[in-house]
């Protein structure tokens, strides 16, 4: 364990400081783009005002004959577009630490667009040690091509392995952004049997009791509320954030928001969208709900010091039920900032 005075150092000499706190940012979505797609590619400039992160993936769904146009795709597609300008982050997912190719990515990525790039996304994490390998690195490329702001690491949680030590990637570095679910790795990993990715499955159920010849009812179950709820805990004890990962059929909508809005009352931030038709269920399901919103609104004003104990429409409020209603309306905040229709709906001062 490192010495907790020295959590907070540059890991090599001229790279810039870890921040102390992340940077408070609206991530509903992470939307992925194959860099090596010409046509799609071409869409981003377009696309980066409709969503919060594009990521530049150069992972899994990119052939390995496709590896070096789709780092080259990255490295042109951030810089034809000002990211910044309209509030949205740049990501990329590099490969696997035990790939050909995590090397060239991040050495070409970090030398070519380095001060545009908010965070890494590192598949396959299985412990805290990925971590610090990749941090090391970050920190001697910074510090080598004289980037300025700390480049942050977003971990997925895909591997039988990393779920295990979910709480040491957690608290690894101070560069941790959060991680996500990788649902499909992760039920190859843990010989799950479904060929999905992400989402339910419908024999996976509890049955009711028998009652007589009456049918007996029975419920499908969530696949994957133990690994949400674990990384949820993990995220938030160590003061980063949870994202539900991928949802792979695009033809399915509705399992696509139930999925999404169960990750989000669970204390997700945001999901990946994998497809243009995913942007609008990630908007919808990672915004809080306006009535929830002006219910908590009231929990606020009516305890303006956070303590005590109210009524509100026969509930009781106290200090407990204020910080619930501080996280609906402060995401409301976040979310009235960049989305002036529901600014109009949350009507919050
Ligand atoms: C388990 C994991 O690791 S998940 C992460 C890895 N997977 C990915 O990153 C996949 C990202 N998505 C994609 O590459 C694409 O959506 C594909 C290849 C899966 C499907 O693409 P298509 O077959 O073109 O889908 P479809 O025809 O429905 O697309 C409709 C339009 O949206 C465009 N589109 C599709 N995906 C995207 C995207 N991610 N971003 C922007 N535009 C997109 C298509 O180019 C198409 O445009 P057009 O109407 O002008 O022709
Ligand atoms: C998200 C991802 O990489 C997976 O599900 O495997
Ligand atoms: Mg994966």
């Amino acid at each position: 364990m490192k010495l907790p005075r020295r959590f907070f150092q540059p890991l090599a000499t001229g790279a810039p400081a870890p921040f102390r706190e992340l940077p408070v940012r609206l991530e509903r979505m992470i939307h992925f783009v194959p860099p090596h797609n010409d046509k799609v590619r071409a869409r981003v400039p377009e696309l980066a005002g409709t969503v919060d992160v594009v990521l530049g993936n150069l992972e899994d769904a990119v052939p390995a004959d496709q590896k070096e146009a789709a780092r080259k795709g990255f490295v042109a597609m951030a810089q034809a577009t000002d990211f910044a300008a309209t509030g949205t982050g740049l990501w990329t997912r590099i490969n696997a630490l035990n790939s050909p190719w995590i090397l060239d990515d991040l050495f070409t990525i970090v030398a070519e667009v380095g001060d545009k790039l908010d965070v890494v996304m590192v598949p396959k994490v299985e412990g805290p040690w990925d971590i610090h390998y990749i941090d090391q690195l970050l920190a001697q490329l910074e510090a080598r091509h004289g980037v300025t702001k700390p480049i942050l690491v977003h971990a997925i949680l895909e591997t039988a392995e990393g779920v295990a030590n979910v709480d040491a990637i957690a608290s690894a570095s101070p560069r941790m952004h959060g991680m996500s679910l990788g649902p499909a790795d992760l039920a190859a990993s843990r010989g799950m049997k479904t060929t999905r990715v992400g989402g339910g499955h419908p024999d996976y159920r509890v049955i009711a009791d028998p009652a007589g010849d009456a049918p007996r009812a029975s419920a499908q179950q969530d696949l994957w509320h133990y690994t949400i709820a674990k990384m949820v805990d993990a995220c938030m004890a160590n003061g980063i954030k949870a994202f539900y990962g991928p949802f792979g059929d695009f033809s399915d909508g509705a399992a696509c928001e139930a999925q999404f809005r169960n990750a989000f009352l669970m204390g997700c931030a945001g999901a990946w969208t994998l497809h243009p038709s995913q942007v609008a269920i990630a908007k919808r399901v990672f915004a809080p709900d306006p009535a929830e919103v002006a219910f908590a609104a009231r929990i606020v004003e009516a305890m303006p010091d956070g303590t005590g104990a109210v009524m509100l429409d026969g509930k009781m409020q106290d200090d407990a039920t204020w910080k619930q209603a501080k996280v609906i309306v402060d995401l409301a905040k976040l979310v009235a900032a960049k989305d002036p229709e529901l600014a109009a709906v949350y009507k919050l001062g």
